[in-house]
């Protein structure tokens, strides 16, 4: 095995490339450069090693990841001015695998859901490829990519799946395995469904949320194959992978900064990578080229250590400028999301599993067996991908933010849920097109010392207008006749208030300048695998 526990056991500190981040990005890229047997690769992870660790595994345990642990880089944010001055804790992946192994909604949500496949919208790429005049981001262009890495896979409870997807777009030969719910929860499936026949113009019915077109109700697609989590790590660094002798993965090393600065034509570069294994500092060497996929927060903060940044902020710290660059750490932005509960008169509900013992153990006892029954999921049944009105307030304070009119301003999953004691369906409402920016700036010149995190959420009047409106759209939803009866009553506290279980409260991650509207590790690895295919090409490998 390839996966080192221990520095000592690394038979060499030089490669052709290193890799920052053993990610969602970091091990597709560190998987397709491998493929050529004369490329070594060594990837270097801050994280333990994801084997055995039944959270990760076992997808309806995700949430027992997002409390504070060893997986998680367990960061607060500063202040936020769109939550009244509160900070939040702000989970991030800290193992490998990264994003694609973990769980990404704080626990305050009460919100069981990640492993959400979505791509994306055409009108996204095209307006990638539009800003970057590289019609390589182009939807028409980007979407082999995706097929790429993916490899769709039959539901755990192999029930008859025609009408609950589109398979002519979807790959079958990709290492992340992608699958629709594997067991039923078909009183709330069928009042979802009715209700698109009930309100079609408001929450029309569409086939599948990654044909490019992703507006309307869809059944769930998840990253989930054969009743487990499927993972960067998982699926890029298969067994059948990580016995390539030119492919090295380091565990427990956090990377500090870029080193062994050198001049290419007037322009700065680094040959090295300086990390802290235990308490000592070691240098890695690329002769090639450096892969920085330490995240939305490791990243940037890699870079400002490294002296790439704003020369001004750099100075004020003591630290040297190698390239002035202000953008560094800028502009980050995020999904704001909300949970929304309701009691429910029913007790085919999640709770009936999580707060009965017998029932508990039965499941947990079915997935060990077998990998089947209700823990293969991680228990939403559906999304929903919206716009705001045409005629919404939120476009008087800011343009639609989003690319396009193919594409949502929000998501919600009518599904899953909660905490408390009842039975309950939860809806959690995520801005997929906020208007709000935030930044990551260095807290000191300790390479090491936890940055300044602030996502900025909801800092924009637009983002808190259209995340109210779509708490209203979730109570146009349950208008429809099929929610009759089932319903008994709304959990949700408004905001700021001193009772009920759940307040407006945010999460999850992306810093890119426009982030795709959908939730993002389906683009992650569709840009990861363009990423390594431009590398290939650079070095003609
Ligand atoms: C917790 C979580 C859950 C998510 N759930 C979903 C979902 O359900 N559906 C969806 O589509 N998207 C989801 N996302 C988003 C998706 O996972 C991300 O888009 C994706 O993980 C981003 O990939 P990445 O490679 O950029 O970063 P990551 O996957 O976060 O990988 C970065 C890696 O770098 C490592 N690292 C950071 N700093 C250093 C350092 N200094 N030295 C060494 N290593 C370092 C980290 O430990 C981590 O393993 C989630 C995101 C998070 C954070």
């Amino acid at each position: 095995c390839k996966v080192y526990e221990d520095v000592a056991d690394l038979p060499t500190l030089r490669y052709d490339f290193v890799v920052v981040g053993g990610g969602t990005a970091g091990n597709v890229v560190a998987n397709r450069l491998t493929e050529n047997p004369n490329v070594s690769v060594l990837v270097l992870e801050a994280g333990p090693s994801n084997e055995g660790v039944l959270d990760s595994e076992v997808p309806f345990f995700m949430a027992n990841l997002l409390t504070a642990n060893a997986y998680n880089w367990n960061y607060t944010t500063t202040p936020q001015s769109g939550l009244n001055g509160r900070t939040i804790g702000y989970g991030s992946a800290h193992i490998l695998g990264g994003g694609s192994a973990h769980s990404k909604y704080p626990v305050r949500t009460h919100i069981t859901d990640g492993m959400v496949y979505s791509r994306g919208a055409q009108d996204d790429f095209d307006r990638y490829a539009a800003l970057t005049g590289d019609e390589g981001w182009s939807w028409k262009q980007i979407l082999p990519y995706f097929l790429k890495s993916e490899k769709w896979t039959p539901p755990e409870d192999q029930h008859d799946t025609q009408g609950q997807f589109d398979p002519s777009v979807h790959g079958r030969d990709g290492p992340i395995s992608v699958s629709l719910t594997g067991f039923p929860w078909s009183e709330l499936e069928g009042r979802v469904i009715q209700t698109t026949k009930e309100l079609p113009d408001d929450f029309p019915f569409n086939l599948d949320m990654n044909s490019g077109q992703p507006l309307g109700i869809v059944y769930m697609q998840s990253t989930i194959g054969g009743g487990e989590r499927s993972t960067s790590a998982t699926g890029y660094l298969a067994p059948k992978f990580i016995q390539r002798p030119n492919l090295h993965v380091l565990l427990h090393a956090q990377v500090s900064k870029l080193v062994n600065v050198t001049q290419h034509q007037g322009k700065p570069g680094f040959g090295g990578v300086q990390f802290r294994y235990g308490t000592s500092l070691f240098v890695a060497e690329a002769s090639k080229e450096i892969i920085l996929s330490a995240g939305s927060i490791g990243t940037p903060q890699i870079l400002l250590n490294s002296g790439v940044g704003d020369h001004t902020a750099l100075e004020a710290l003591g630290l040297p400028t190698v390239l002035d660059l202000p953008s560094v750490g800028q502009n980050a932005s995020d999904h704001g999301f909300v949970g929304a509960d309701w009691a429910v008169n029913s007790n085919q509900t999640i709770e009936s599993i999580t707060q009965n013992t017998t029932r508990f153990d039965q499941a947990f006892e079915q997935w060990n067996t077998s990998r089947t029954g209700p823990f293969v999921d991680a228990l939403g049944t559906h999304i929903a991908w919206l716009r705001l009105a045409a005629d919404s307030p939120a476009f008087e304070t800011h343009a639609d933010p989003s690319p396009g009119p193919g594409a949502p301003t929000s998501s919600k999953y009518p599904g899953g849920i909660t905490g408390g004691v009842g039975h309950f369906v939860g809806f959690a409402l995520a801005m997929v097109s906020p208007v709000s920016r935030g930044s990551v700036t260095l807290s000191s010149s300790d390479p090491f010392a936890t940055p300044l995190i602030d996502p900025g959420l909801l800092a924009d009047d637009f983002d808190m207008i259209a995340l109210t409106e779509g708490v209203a759209l979730i109570q146009k939803f349950l208008t429809a006749a099929a929610w009759n009866g089932y319903m008994a009553r709304r959990r949700m506290s408004p905001r700021g208030a001193q009772h009920g279980v759940v307040d407006p409260d945010l999460t999850s991650r992306v810093l890119r300048p426009i982030v795709p509207g959908a939730h993002t590790q389906a683009a992650t690895y569709a840009v990861a695998e363009r990423g390594a295919d431009l590398v290939k090409k650079r070095w003609t490998l």
